[in-house]
């Protein structure tokens, strides 16, 4: 796997393949009963100027959908003492001793653990840390750790799942960095080119270069390489899971996500968020997800005039269609999917949780000739799979064909979907978030707890602000009055 001189990272791939080793093996594959995801973990080095950030940011725009953080190597720079200060000319800026290494381990040591960390703030224009400044870095699915000399101490290397190195030409290097330093730091030319001569080209050579060896994958040409950035990306995703399993069952469909999207997650999954915040964005999510659905209804061709007097080409919408909803957190979906399709029909079907394993299926209604429709069933949340499971088996049993149904999920365990996927390969299910697991309770984690309870406002006891009856104003004093 280590590679000295590969041209490019199908080479570093293809190598990593071959002698049967992948980037990295022992990065454990998350458990999903009760356990946090491991974050997978990235190292991104190269010499000054290679284009690290640049690669960096573009890895974390196509990661959209998971968590990412970066973390700079130049953040740990120790900043100089009073008489290094006094002699800054003399003073390595590139030398691994430059940086507090411990405090470096220790802060990507918690990262992996899944604990926040305070992260110094250095400043390149006083050569000193912001002493009364920290960056709160979360734990997150990726954790990525850029810098020249993130390859140097082997103990940082041992906590990294993959190892990238920005290789760029020295010449282009030299120019980025002057313009950089010049435009960016406060520098003038001659001082650039004089520190670049006298530590920063040296030190590339004795300290950074060697650390090349250590890469499991070298990237020619820094962000420009978008072949090689993206095969990054399908790795990360890869060993992330969820890739995973949409190659498993071709018919699981997770919405495109986007920041928006993400931010929406985030709101309705904070246990902090009111009830009246998190009705507004499960709905906003749920709109989407009910419109992703329809995409996937058969269509027939129709054409259409338009005030121009052309001829438009477009489609007809599929008519013999309905809905179901699995009551009750089913139902938060029915809004959506009638304001989407004027006067559709819409069936319940009511199960019972009996324990936690089985459930039980108390009541149906569903519209006549439902075998002859398109069956759109909802329920935000996909667990274990049982409630799915006899919803399913329903609807199959009333004649409905298995690839008739298109099953909506706001948020979807794996458990869930291997159990419905298994059983219903025919079906499709569509949801925006996949989670990381179950829990002992079989409470889907992270998760957004009891979507009901926090829908319908049954999860606390607290004042029901719109049905408080109104007290009258002399009512009001006499309560007021000691
Ligand atoms: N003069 C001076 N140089 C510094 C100081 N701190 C860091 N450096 C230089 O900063 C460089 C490290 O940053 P780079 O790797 O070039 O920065 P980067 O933005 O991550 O680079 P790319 O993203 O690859 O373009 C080292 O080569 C140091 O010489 C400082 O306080 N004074
Ligand atoms: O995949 P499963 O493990 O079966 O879990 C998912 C079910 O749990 C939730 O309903 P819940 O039983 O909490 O009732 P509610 O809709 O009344 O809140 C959810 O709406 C699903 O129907
Ligand atoms: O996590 C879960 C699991 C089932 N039902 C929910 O509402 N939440």
């Amino acid at each position: 796997m280590v590679k000295s001189d590969p041209d490019t990272i199908m080479e570093a791939t293809a190598a990593a393949h071959f002698s049967g080793l992948h980037f990295d093996d022992e990065y454990p594959v998350p458990k999903y009963k009760g356990a946090d995801k491991v974050p997978f973990v990235i190292g991104v080095a190269g010499g000054t100027a290679s284009g690290k950030t640049t690669v960096c940011d573009m890895i974390i725009q196509q990661l959209h959908d998971h968590r990412v953080v970066l973390v700079n190597q130049d953040s740990f720079y120790r900043g100089l003492k009073p008489e290094e200060m006094a002699n800054v000319g003399e003073y390595n800026f590139d030398h691994p001793d430059a940086f507090d290494t411990e405090q470096l381990l220790e802060c990507l040591g918690s990262l992996k653990a899944n604990q926040p960390v305070q992260i110094p703030v250095y400043d390149f224009k006083k050569h000193q840390r912001c002493n009364d400044r920290y960056r709160k870095v979360n734990a997150s699915d990726v954790i990525i750790m850029e810098g020249i000399l993130v390859f140097h101490d082997a103990r940082v290397r041992e906590l990294m799942n993959m190892k990238i190195f920005v290789d760029t030409d020295a010449d282009v290097r030299l120019a980025r960095r002057i313009k950089r330093d010049t435009l960016e730091r406060g520098r003038d030319v001659n001082g650039v080119i004089e520190q670049y001569a006298k530590f920063v080209k040296p030190a590339f050579d004795d300290f950074i270069l060697p650390t090349k060896k250590y890469a499991d994958v070298i990237l020619p040409r820094g962000g420009d390489n978008h072949v090689a950035i993206d095969l990054i990306v399908q790795h990360i995703r890869m060993k992330l899971g969820q890739h995973d399993l949409r190659k498993i069952y071709p018919n699981v469909f997770v919405i495109q996500s986007t920041f928006q999207i993400r931010g929406m997650h985030t709101l309705i999954r904070d246990q902090e968020t009111t009830k009246h915040d998190f009705v507004f964005y499960a709905d906003r999510l749920i709109r989407l997800i009910v419109e992703h659905g329809l995409g996937h209804l058969p269509f027939t061709e129709k054409q259409v005039i338009t005030p121009t007097g052309s001829i438009y080409v477009g489609v007809d919408f599929c008519k013999q269609l309905c809905g179901v909803s699995i009551i009750r957190s089913g139902e938060s979906m029915e809004n959506a999917l009638r304001a989407c399709c004027k006067g559709i029909k819409i069936g319940k079907i009511l199960i019972h949780r009996e324990g936690d394993d089985g459930k039980q299926l108390i009541y149906e209604k569903l519209p006549i000739n439902i075998a002859d429709r398109h069956v759109l069933l909802m329920d935000p949340i996909l667990g274990t799979g049982n409630s799915a499971v006899q919803a399913i088996e329903l609807l199959i049993r009333k004649g409905v064909p298995e690839s008739h149904i298109i099953f909506l999920n706001l948020i979807s365990a794996p458990e869930g979907i291997h159990t419905v996927c298994k059983r219903f390969p025919l079906l499709k299910i569509v949801t925006s978030e996949i989670d990381a697991g179950l829990n002992d309770e079989f409470r889907v984690v992270p998760g957004m707890g009891e979507f009901g309870d926090r829908y319908f406002g049954t999860d606390d006891d607290g004042p029901d602000q719109m049905f408080k009856a109104p007290i009258e104003p002399k009512l009001q004093q006499s309560i007021h009055r000691p």
